[in-house]
């Protein structure tokens, strides 16, 4: 109980260090105001192009991973052969990380307007089971070949879960769908948002 509160806490602050704001502060705005609103890598890539946006694409994955990290040692860093989170260190970990989606969303450190939480996730996820993630990735390249990075990403990304299932219980992959549903709030927020406008 105390792990996951630790853990739950640290993921939140993590998450909550709005680095596409801080990236796009040097440049002289804020993302919340142009191109999609959103902060994160994908608006800040559409404006400063894809060299400046890297960090911010590296920070909100670093944000995930080091949350499901602290998660995963505080709760004993318990993992399968493979190095799936297992046992008393799912929950804590899983925690973690969907702290740190909630603080990526909801930032303290920025006025509580915060992204979609898809790359603090993927982070995340990377910690949560990485032979899923090493498969995601893999499928990243062939779909971005084949199509575009952008459809190669939303591929990737939806086929976690089912990857996921490969090496770990039925009860993990749901507790991964349930951090993707947050991805699909953000996505309507920002959509309802976007009609008020
Ligand atoms: O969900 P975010 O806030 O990490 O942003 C998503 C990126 O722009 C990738 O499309």
């Amino acid at each position: 109980m105390l792990a996951t509160f630790v853990a739950v806490i640290a993921g939140y602050l993590l998450g909550s260090v709005p680095v596409a704001v801080l990236a796009c502060r040097a440049h002289g705005f804020d993302p919340r105001e142009t191109g999609d609103r959103n902060p994160g890598f994908w608006n800040v890539k559409e404006r400063l192009g894809a060299r400046a946006a890297v960090p911010v694409f590296a920070g909100d994955m670093a944000k995930g991973a080091l949350a499901g990290l602290v998660g995963l040692l505080a709760g004993g860093a318990h993992v399968t052969a493979l190095g799936a989170v297992a046992e008393a260190s799912a929950v804590p970990a899983y925690a973690a990380v969907a702290a740190a989606m909630v603080g990526h969303a909801w930032p303290v450190f920025a006025g509580f307007r915060g992204g979609r939480s898809i790359l603090t996730f993927a982070g995340g996820f990377a910690v949560l089971c990485p032979p899923a993630f090493a498969l995601g990735l893999v499928l990243l390249v062939a779909v971005s070949r084949a199509r575009s990075f952008a459809v190669g990403t939303r591929v990737a990304v939806f086929a976690l879960p089912v990857l996921q299932a490969l090496f770990a219980p039925l009860a993990l992959v749901a507790a991964t769908g349930a951090l993707m549903c947050l991805i699909g709030l953000r996505f309507g927020q920002a959509a309802v948002a976007e009609r008020r406008a």
